[in-house]
């Protein structure tokens, strides 16, 4: 799928609009563009225009798949004449925000044509999505860039980031706490989506710009068996800390126990009181890793990390360890990891445990600024005028004053998705007060889930701070426990 994503563009604010302006190559000056949801007869053509502009030329079986990630898609078309010229694609993800979750457009397969690039097309349709979204209650929306100097325009911010971490396991793992005793057990990738995916659920709100997945998402995207970059992997292992508390007990590679993992999670998420119920329970899980492997002629054998998750900074030690165990292996590779990493302090030698890389990982949009401020938790109480501009939805531009009232119960970014937010009251209404801090919808955007800081943007010139420690107390309100992160690339 990474292969055929899109990508989008800003500026053109009707839904249809004028195909004039830019100088045109084979287009004639005439003709009109039209903005519009793209129906399913016409997925094959959006999808001839995404492999056309991401230069692909997918196996039919790829192209079936995206053929059916395309059909669960919002989709708008841009069409000039009879003609499609642009694509957005948007999966109907919800993410995690502080203290619970919305609904979340995942924009995928943007697409302009060659011959209509540079007019306007891309910010068409996006105008048009927003215009959806808002009319729909989705105040937030977000994507991955393929090219990150093209989303700030239309108000995207990055608001997580990963990093890329390599582990030297050609000599023991060397840490500075003990691992966690609990056995370990490989499961069959057939059976993993029941498995894992309680867990994730159940651990998905303790980070903001995590995306719910369905038991599709994971067979497809996450533990699909032939890895689409590097055909020289292995296909996907998966192993799980906390296994059975005796031999009694059904083994998880079998599906009958991975069901039955997964129904008592389930019925544990559906009534908490359930779990008082003695069942012959497989004991929970406290974590778990997706890798593969690949030997390769001049170095040791690789492990490619592709997530690992734990309760405890113990669970997620065993599985490093696990990991940097593995024979014939020497290099653990991990792209994508949370910025605030546990491994990265509990490791004691950290010339070999190296962040090799650090890139934006989700762009976050607020497309309705208010809602989404009204929806998140607060760590701390503020009453600030914000100056906000935006130049694609007039809504949001203007001056607001925020105020967050109250005492109890912090968010500390441990709350499951839909659970009460927290007992703050928040407000945002249009003020002619003075402002406080003035700001980009975009800056706002990327400090939203509490992973960049507003201090930052007015140091670094992107946010104006009026009020002396405005941009201060906006932080700690923001704040959160765990930093955002988003593992899912679409
Ligand atoms: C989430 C994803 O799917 S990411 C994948 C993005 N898609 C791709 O990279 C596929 C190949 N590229 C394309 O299809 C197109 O070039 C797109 C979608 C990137 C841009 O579409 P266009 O219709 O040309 O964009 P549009 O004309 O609306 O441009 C609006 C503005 O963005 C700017 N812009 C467009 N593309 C880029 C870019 N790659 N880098 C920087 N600026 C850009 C334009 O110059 C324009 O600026 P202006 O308003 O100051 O003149």
């Amino acid at each position: 799928m990474d292969s055929a994503r899109p990508a989008t563009h800003p500026t053109a604010p009707q839904a249809t609009a004028p195909s004039a302006a830019a100088p045109q190559a084979t287009t004639p000056r005439t003709t009109t563009l039209t903005i519009r949801p793209l129906p399913e007869t016409d997925i094959d053509r959006a999808l001839d225009l995404a492999y056309l502009v991401f230069h692909d030329t997918p196996e039919e079986e790829k192209r079936k798949h995206h053929h059916d990630l395309l059909l669960g898609c919002d989709r708008i078309g841009a069409y000039d004449g009879d003609a499609l010229v642009g694509l957005i694609a948007a999966f109907r993800f919800t993410v995690s925000v502080p203290g619970g979750e919305l609904p979340c457009p995942g924009l995928t397969f943007v697409s302009v044509a060659p011959t209509h690039r540079r007019r306007g097309v891309l910010s068409g349709m996006i105008a048009k999505l927003y215009e959806m979204c808002r009319e729909d209650g989705r105040p937030v929306a977000a994507l991955w860039a393929s090219e990150d100097a093209i989303y700030g325009r239309f108000g995207f911010g990055p608001a997580t980031h990963g990093n890329t971490v390599e582990v030297n396991s050609e000599r023991p793992l060397a840490l500075r706490i003990t691992p966690d005793d609990g056995p370990l057990r490989l499961v069959d990738p057939a059976n993993a989506p029941a498995l894992l995916g309680p867990y994730y659920d159940r651990t998905r709100a303790d980070r903001g710009g995590r995306v719910a997945r369905s038991e599709a998402w994971w067979s497809e995207e996450w533990l699909v068996e032939e890895d689409e970059e590097d055909d020289e992997l292995s296909p996907p292992r998966v192993v799980v800390l906390g296994a059975r508390a005796d031999a009694t007990q059904p083994d998880a590679t079998q599906p009958e126990a991975a069901q039955a993992d997964a129904t008592q999670a389930a019925a544990a998420q559906a009534n908490p009181d359930a779990t008082r119920t003695p069942a012959p329970t497989p004991t929970p899980i406290t974590g778990y890793a997706v890798y593969r492997t690949k030997t390769r002629d001049d170095a040791p054998g690789l492990v490619r990390l592709d997530e690992l998750e734990a309760d405890t900074p113990q669970a997620a030690a065993t599985l490093w360890r696990y990991l940097a165990n593995i024979d014939l292996t020497g290099l653990i590779r991990a792209w994508g990891r949370p910025v605030d990493d546990p491994l990265l302090l509990f490791a004691a030698d950290r010339d070999q445990v190296r962040v090799t890389g650090h890139f934006p990982a989700l762009w976050l949009r607020l497309v309705d600024v208010r809602a989404a401020l009204l929806a998140r938790a607060w760590a701390a109480p503020a009453d600030l005028v914000l100056q906000v501009t935006d130049a694609q939805v007039p809504a949001n531009d203007g001056r607001f004053r925020l105020t967050v009232s109250g005492q109890d119960a912090p968010y500390e970014g441990t709350r499951a998705p839909g659970e009460e937010a927290d007992t703050y009251k928040t407000t945002y209404e249009p003020t002619s007060a003075p402002a406080d801090l003035t700001i980009e919808v975009r800056d706002l955007g990327a400090a939203y889930l509490g992973g960049t800081r507003i201090t930052a943007a007015v140091r670094a010139g992107l946010a104006t701070e009026h009020t002396p420690g405005t941009a201060a107390a906006l932080d700690a309100a923001l704040r959160t426990a765990h930093l955002p992160h988003t593992a899912d690339e679409f």
